[in-house]
């Protein structure tokens, strides 16, 4: 998967410069709101990655990182209900305040997911940021994330490290498929 994937019809929406203040701007508000508690920070792989590399500099808490990979798309542009679990964390998450980096709310089934799950580990609280939430009403009932960057219009979007078709992580700024 992800190779040879031809640079897909698509229109910037932001770049990554735009990202980078946005991200800079939500890191000051996660200071304020959590202020010196320490961290565990889990990056939720693969589409956290880069979003985690924008923010965790900006950080000013003592912030212990981790990685965890699910899959609810697996390289696809439709996610079923499903979600595998690829990766667990290596840290304990028990009396922790653990922070989940993910790169985007869509059905908020991952996040709502996994807030459930580092509950269950025994965290203290999970608080949920990512770098685009995208605007519909397709959301969860019961579950927000506390966090977001920016917001993308009801299309799929890839760049700063979302894929197209497993490819184009790598795209600088955020881009949109027309
Ligand atoms: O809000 P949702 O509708 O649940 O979708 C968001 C999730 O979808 C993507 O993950 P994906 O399963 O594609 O894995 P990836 O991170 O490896 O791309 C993205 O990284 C989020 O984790
Ligand atoms: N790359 C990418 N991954 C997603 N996961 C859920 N929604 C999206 C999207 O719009 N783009």
């Amino acid at each position: 998967m992800g190779h040879n994937i031809a640079w897909p019809e698509s229109k910037q929406l932001y770049t990554e410069q735009q990202v980078s203040d946005a991200v800079a701007i939500q890191a000051e508000e996660i200071n304020r709101t959590l202020a010196k508690t320490p961290l565990v920070a889990l990056c939720v792989l693969h589409g956290g990655m880069v979003y985690s590399g924008l923010l965790l500099p900006k950080l000013t808490m003592p912030v212990s990182l981790d990685a965890i990979r699910v899959t609810r798309y697996r390289n696809t542009t439709q996610g079923g209900d499903e979600l595998h679990w690829i990766t667990r964390p290596e840290l304990s998450l028990k009396n922790k305040t653990v922070l989940l980096m993910d790169d985007i709310f869509d059905e908020g089934k991952t996040l709502e997911y996994l807030a459930a799950w580092a509950m269950e580990q025994g965290a203290e609280r999970v608080y949920s940021a990512v770098m685009v939430d995208k605007q519909h009403n397709r959301k969860p009932q019961k579950y927000k994330v506390d966090s977001a960057a920016m917001a993308v219009p009801d299309e799929y979007v890839f760049g700063m490290g979302m894929d197209y078709k497993g490819a184009w992580r790598n795209a600088s700024g955020i881009w949109h498929i027309v």
